[in-house]
Order: C-alpha cells, then structure tokens, then sequence
C-alpha cells in the first residue's frame, strides 16, 4: 500500500471542516468527540505499510470504542490489551487474535481472561513479573506466553507515560533469559516483549535504537519465537509546528538494530492510530477579561468552556499541550486561558496562549483527542461523561451517547 493511500502524516486541526463540525455540535450537543473512522483506517494502513513485515497489534487502551475496535480489526491489525476489560471488548468486537499484557494482575483479571482462553479465544499473555507467570501456571494455564522485559531504556513524551527503566513494568533484563527458559517447561513460550513509553518523537530514536537493539540479543540468546514485540509509542506532533514522525525512518532504525532473529517482529502502538481521528468539541460559556494587561499589552482573557479535565485529562495530568480552534470566529488574537468546569486549578486546557479572543457561546474545537481522550474520562464532581459521534464516508452516527446525571448515580446502593 502507498503513502499516498494511507494519507497525509499527520491531520491538523485546521484541516477540519469548521462547518460540519459546527453543525455535528448544533445537533449533538457539547462537549462532544467527534472521531473519524476513515482516518483511523489510514493510520492503521500507514502503520501495516511502513512495518510490512511486522505483525501490528493495536493498544486498544488509546480508544475503545467499539467502532475503532471494529475499523481497527478491519484494517487488519491485531489488538494489544492491558486488562480483562479490554480483552473481553476486543474478543467481542471480533479480534482472532488477542494479546493480553498482564500489568500487576488483579485475581479477577487473569480469572476472566483465562476463561476466554478456555474458553477457546486465541489469546497470547503478556507476564511482566516471575510472580504472574507462577501465578498463571497456579491457575492450569499452559497456552500461549510472552516475557515482558524491562530493557532498562525508556522514552515518552513526559516521565510519567516512560515505561522502559521502570521497576513496575517487566522483568529485569538480565533475568529474562532465564525466565523464558524455565517457563518454557510449562507453557507455550512465543515471544519477548517490551515497551519504551509512549508518546515517542524523532528525538527519541537512539532510545528507540537501543530498545530494539537489546530486544534482538536477548532473542538470538534464547533461541527460536515467534515474535520480538517492540512495543507501541510512536507519537503524533500535537503542537501546530512540530513535525509528523518519520514512521519509514522509524522502521528502518527498528530492522537494523534487532538484527537476524528466528522471529517475527510486533509492535502495538495506540496513539497513532486513533490521536489525529479525533477532536474535542466544547462550547464557551463564561467570558473574563482579567485586569493585568502583563507584557503583551492586551488584556487576557479566561474563557470557561463546557469540557474539562474530566472530559479530557491530558492537559491537566501530563501538561499536555493541545491545539484549540476557535470555530465560531476569527477575531484578533490575545493572551486567553481556556479553562474548564471542574474545581480544580489544573482543570486548564491553555493558559494564556495567543488566540482570537473567544465569546460566550463561541465552539472550540480542541486537537489530536482522539487517544487517551474518552478512554481517560471520569465522571469527578458529578459530571457525566460526554457523547462520541463516529464518521464514515458521508455519515456521522453517535457512537457513544452522552451520559446522564442518573448514569453518574446508577450504581449507587440506598439504605
Ligand atoms: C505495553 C504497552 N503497549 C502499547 C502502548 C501504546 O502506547 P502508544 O499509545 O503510545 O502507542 C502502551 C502505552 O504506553 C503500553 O503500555
Ligand atoms: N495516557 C497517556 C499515554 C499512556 C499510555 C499507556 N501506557 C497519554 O495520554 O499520553
């Protein structure tokens, strides 16, 4: 498949038509994600081009929902899983094949997933600790194993998404060998697996080199699997100027250092897939102009919007920077913080950032949401989660409706 049938690198938000998403917000309501299945198809088509030999399994943690899932499987990836949860959700959006990447196992996870397996799903468990593969082999698991390695090199767009060198994920380098040795007695031993963090720029290419790298001597010392999975990561430029990531460079680095192996090599990214297919649409309800008029000269504005950190967290957990548009009107630019409503200081989308300064009832359209934007969403301070629209071709469907206050209090249990 050609670059030119995946599409462009990367989508901006300026690349969204301004009036249908307006008219998706007049009917829908805000705040609201709207996500595009045409686009998560080219991504994924991208991706499976640039890594032809490469099985691709998709981190379903980025998103969800069942019609990603179903375009995702479509396109023909696999599906990476962190949880019963998730595994559960891709068997049942219809994955053959799925990857369950065991972190800190509750009981009941391993329980559900091992009835699957028994069950007959084609499933692949992903053990990050000698105790989870005991633990596996205490409940009469003998299928299908991979050791999660800690290659002792991480990268990631803020320190608190950097897995690789971190104590929680993976076993120590240096035992691996011996760990997917020993299981071999037990199980069904078909591969080695790490991650480096996610969110992974041209910048981090020599941390990526060397995960890789360590991944292939670890797999020509323990011999024949049948995959060297290199985890996901692959990040997206959410800033306007930064540049998309060189995935064929990516690929190239990644071939080189793993070397000869006797295995296939995987990878499972999530963000890619699915952050530039979505965007955020929240809607301007409380304008201030704030008194200090600070260096640029022009009064700042704090213009409060209907989403939040409880809508998307990634502004106020990782000082994610996201792209905002106001839809409505360009007018001149001034310092303007968009903030939401949600009491907490952090519940920030932008503070002070350049932009045509907004009015009550203006529409923003916010970013690259769709990773780790609804999958991170909370109902904090009672507010119920907001509605998803999916497009495909010429229809816009809702994917995920909007959630009540009854939603919020549905499981509550009166005296
Ligand atoms: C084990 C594992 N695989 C894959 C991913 C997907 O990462 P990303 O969405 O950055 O591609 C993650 C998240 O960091 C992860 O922890
Ligand atoms: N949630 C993070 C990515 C972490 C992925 C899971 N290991 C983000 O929004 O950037």
């Amino acid at each position: 498949m050609s670059e030119a049938a995946a599409g462009p690198a990367i989508r901006r938000l300026a690349d969204w038509s301004a009036a249908d998403l307006t008219e998706l917000a007049d009917e829908y309501g805000t705040p609201l994600y709207v996500t595009d299945l045409d686009r998560v198809r080219e991504n994924a088509t991208r991706l499976q081009s640039a890594f032809p030999d490469a099985d691709v399994r998709y981190a379903v943690k980025a998103h969800t929902g069942r019609a990603v899932l179903e375009t995702v499987r479509d396109a023909g990836l696999g599906a990476e899983c962190a949880s019963a949860g998730e595994v559960v959700r891709a068997l049942d959006a219809g994955y053959d094949e799925v990857q369950y990447t065991a972190v800190m196992p509750p009981a009941e996870d391993l329980d559900i997933v091992l009835d699957r397996w028994r069950d007959g799903a084609d499933l692949t468990v992903v053990a990050g600790a000698g105790d989870t593969v005991t633990r596996l082999r205490d409940r009469g698991f003998d299928g299908r194993l991979a050791i999660r390695v800690d290659p002792g090199v991480g990268a990631g767009h803020h320190e608190k998404v950097t897995t690789g060198g971190h104590a929680k994920f993976g076993v120590p380098y240096d035992r691996a060998a011996e760990l997917v040795n020993d299981a071999r007695a037990d199980f069904d031993v078909v591969g080695i697996h790490a991650h480096a963090g996610s969110g992974i720029s041209g910048d981090d290419l020599a941390a990526h080199r060397e995960l890789v790298s360590r991944m292939g001597d670890l797999a020509r010392s323990v011999g024949p699997l049948e995959f060297v999975d290199v985890g996901g990561g692959f990040g997206v430029p959410y800033h306007e100027d930064e540049p998309p990531l060189d995935l064929e460079a990516v690929a190239e680095a990644t071939r080189e250092s793993l070397g000869d192996v006797d295995a296939e090599l995987a990878i499972e990214p999530g963000r890619y897939v699915v952050a530039d297919a979505g965007v955020l649409l929240t809607r301007v309800n409380t304008v201030k102009a704030v008194d200090d008029a600070g260096a640029t000269g022009k009064v700042p504005v704090v213009a409060g919007v209907d989403a939040g950190m409880t809508t998307l967290l990634r502004p106020a957990m990782y000082d994610a920077y996201h792209a905002i548009r106001n839809l409505t009107d360009e007018r001149p630019a001034r310092p303007v913080t968009v903030a939401g409503p949600v009491c907490e200081t952090s519940d920030l989308f932008c503070e002070e950032r350049s932009m045509p300064a907004p009015r009550r009832g203006d529409l923003l359209a916010i970013g690259n949401a769709g990773a780790y934007g609804y999958e991170m969403a909370s109902t904090y301070n009672s507010r119920p989660r907001p509605a998803e629209i999916v497009l495909a071709g010429e229809e816009a469907r809702i994917a995920r409706e909007r959630e009540t206050i009854d939603d919020v209090t549905a499981l509550e249990v009166e005296r």
